[in-house]
């Protein structure tokens, strides 16, 4: 099983975050949590050797700390508190109770050492984005899916089918996991990259992962979306926005809008008819 470590940095100030969020995002940080006055950072352990070497971490105060694997499901039980998106879904673990509002929709994760649990602003406004979003009969491809938590909320929106992939072991396995527990039959997982991935017109692709991985996938996406499809993207910084924006328009996409959370952007994007 893969080893990780997580990396707490103490933070100065705001501005100290911002440029230590962007960089993480740009260095192959696997999740990252922010708390008041500190960032965990979660790195596998060679992707944070490698890391090490690129970030500029003069003057940033850190310590880094080995995952065990077999605490893991103690540590995320402890710290998984349910997340109510916009009183449109209620993201829970399987000890959670369902939630006391009528009609919401229910999504039950255990999300181990996968990355996608409503907690992080970027899974949150994919999420509520998706509320907006005609599924029902729709085609779906989740790119970097994670816990698979948006393919999840995919099915329950009614969609048709719902192809998921993540360049990481842990997250398939994850995700095939969690689409059982919520009693999915719609989605189908596996671990690739874009470029292994069969081309297919698909109606709504969905992308949280970062900055690099975006940009490199602008030319690429179109190959899997039909005309007057939608593609929803996050894991955007605020600062990259315009950046990732031109890239996308360069290639015919068409601005829809962006919402924003923290420091965290999520834009709407469609190509013509
Ligand atoms: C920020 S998480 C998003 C997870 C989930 N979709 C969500 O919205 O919460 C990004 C995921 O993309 C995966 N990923 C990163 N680079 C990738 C790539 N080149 N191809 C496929 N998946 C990738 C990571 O392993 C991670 O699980």
């Amino acid at each position: 099983m893969k080893q990780y470590v997580s990396i707490i940095f103490k933070l100065k100030d705001e501005i100290q975050r911002a440029v230590l969020n962007y960089n993480l995002s740009n260095a192959g940080v696997e999740s990252i949590e922010e708390r008041e006055d500190d960032v965990i950072a979660y790195f596998g352990v060679e992707e944070w050797e490698e890391a090490k070497s690129e970030l500029d971490l003069d003057g940033i105060d850190y310590e880094v700390v080995l995952v065990k694997n077999e605490n893991w499901n103690a540590k995320w039980e402890a710290s998984f508190e349910p997340v109510n998106i916009n009183d449109f879904c209620y993201v829970r673990a399987p000890f959670h109770p369902e939630s006391e509002k009528a009609g919401l929709i229910d999504i039950i994760l255990e999300p181990k050492m996968a990355f996608g649990t409503a907690h992080h602003e970027t899974t949150y406004m994919m999420m509520s984005e998706m509320k907006e979003i005609k599924f029902e009969g729709e085609y779906v491809f989740d790119y970097g899916c994670g816990t698979a938590i948006l393919s999840i909320l995919a099915e329950k929106l009614g969609a048709s089918g719902i192809y998921a992939i993540d360049i990481e072991e842990n997250a398939v396995e994850n995700a095939k996991y969690n689409a059982e527990i919520n009693g999915c039959e719609k989605i189908t997982c596996e671990q690739k990259t874009l470029e292994e991935t069969d081309e297919f017109a698909y109606d709504i692709i969905l992308a949280n992962i970062n900055r690099g991985v975006l940009l490199n996938s602008a030319k690429p996406l179109k190959n899997y979306l039909k005309p007057g499809g939608v593609l929803l993207l996050s894991g955007i910084l605020r600062e990259d926005e315009d950046l990732v924006l031109d890239a996308y328009k360069a290639e015919g996409y068409t601005f829809v809008h962006s919402i924003q959370k923290g420091e965290w952007k999520c834009v709407k994007l469609s190509v013509s008819i």
